[in-house]
């Protein structure tokens, strides 16, 4: 069942373009001047219920203006959404009863009274049953280790404490749906496994839509296994992030044991174009450990690897894993043609 469907969804905004100075403030007033820029343009977008989704892509991609428009915040400037069937910004009252959210930099607790009240206020707006209200509560105060800091009201709260509150306090109404904005950020790194555990089980557990924006990759890697990339207000990939690193990841490593130092082999590989060598044997190491670089969509691995016993006898070889955070800084830099499939 697909609890989010998006279809040519755009939202785009109005930016007052001023001369400088108070003759351009002045100029600006009688003849004012706009330009229209889209933030999100003709997105499509489906989710089934029960997905883990990261939602990533450089700052200023469109990513919060999606958010805003899946939870009704926002009014879409065309295109059509539906969440749980409904249409967020029409039924908006509906449509936050089902759905929670947590956004990094912002708190939906009540700054002044106790936490364990700001719970309670919200099992009265939500109308959350007294049985689902308990047993949800002990589970996060367990899971989050909420119980030191229950007492204290948010404004007492340091940002990981803050954080696990607000995650806890968008959960207990059990919605369908959630989206979560930079749910780790600033965070040390217990904290944040801590909250990567907690967003895991209630997916796992509660079959918890997740809708996830952020810049931290490890969320990525631990969290979802789909990958939506928006980039200029346009979803450029959507897919596994397995895939991404299959047919993004241009570098890959090998890393050779030699049987003993050889020299004519490493003669050989210098004088190879596609095969490039990053530790050559040297008095540090005992001259058997080789490590090379290749460009996959140029060389195969099994090609590398038989250029390389051509001259030598090698005892064991592993083949190094792409490194995701390369991948993504490429596309975000747009060093990478997202529309292109690789060769292999
Ligand atoms: N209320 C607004 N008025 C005018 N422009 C806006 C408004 N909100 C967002 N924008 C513009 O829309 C574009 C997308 O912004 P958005 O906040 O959705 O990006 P983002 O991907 O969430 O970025 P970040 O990772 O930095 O949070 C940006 O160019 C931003 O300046």
């Amino acid at each position: 069942m697909n609890i989010i469907e998006a279809r040519g969804l755009s939202k785009t905004f109005k930016h007052a373009i001023k001369e400088p100075g108070l003759r351009g403030a002045v100029k600006h007033l009688f003849k004012p001047h706009h330009v229209t820029k889209a933030a999100v343009n003709r997105i499509d977008l489906t989710v089934q219920a029960g997905e883990a989704v990261a939602y990533v892509g450089p700052n200023g991609a469109g990513k919060s203006t999606t958010l805003k428009m899946l939870t009704g915040i926002l009014v879409p400037s065309s295109g059509e959404v539906r969440v749980n069937g409904l249409d967020p910004h029409r039924q908006r009252v509906e449509n936050a009863r089902r759905i929670g959210a947590v956004f990094g930099q912002r708190t939906q607790l009540w700054w002044d009274i106790p936490i364990q009240e700001s719970f309670s206020l919200l099992k009265d707006i939500y109308e959350i049953p007294a049985q689902q209200y308990k047993s949800n509560l002990d589970t996060f105060t367990e899971l989050l280790g909420m119980e030191e800091f229950l007492h204290l009201s948010a404004r007492k709260l340091s940002l990981g404490q803050r954080m696990r509150a607000d995650l806890a306090a968008a959960l207990l109404h059990n919605p369908d749906i959630v989206y979560l904005d930079e749910p780790t950020i600033g965070l040390d790194i217990a904290v944040k496994l801590k909250i990567r555990e907690f967003i895991l089980h209630m997916n796992q557990t509660q079959k918890t839509t997740m809708m996830l924006t952020t810049h931290d990759l490890g969320d990525i890697e631990n969290l979802c296994r789909r990958l939506v990339i928006i980039d200029r207000g346009s979803i450029i990939y959507d897919g596994s992030l397995q895939s991404v690193k299959d047919r993004f990841a241009k570098e890959r490593r090998i890393h050779f044991q030699l049987a003993e130092p050889n020299a004519v082999l490493m003669d050989n590989l210098e004088r190879d174009t596609s095969i490039h060598i990053i530790q050559t044997p040297d008095k540090d190491s005992d001259g058997r450990q080789l490590c090379v670089s290749f460009d996959r969509f140029t060389i195969s691995a099994s090609e590398v690897t038989s250029r390389v016993m051509q001259h030598g006898e090698i005892i064991d070889f592993r083949i190094e894993e792409p490194d995701i955070e390369q991948v993504i800084k490429a596309v975000y830099e747009r060093e990478l043609d997202m529309s292109q499939p690789g060769t292999a």
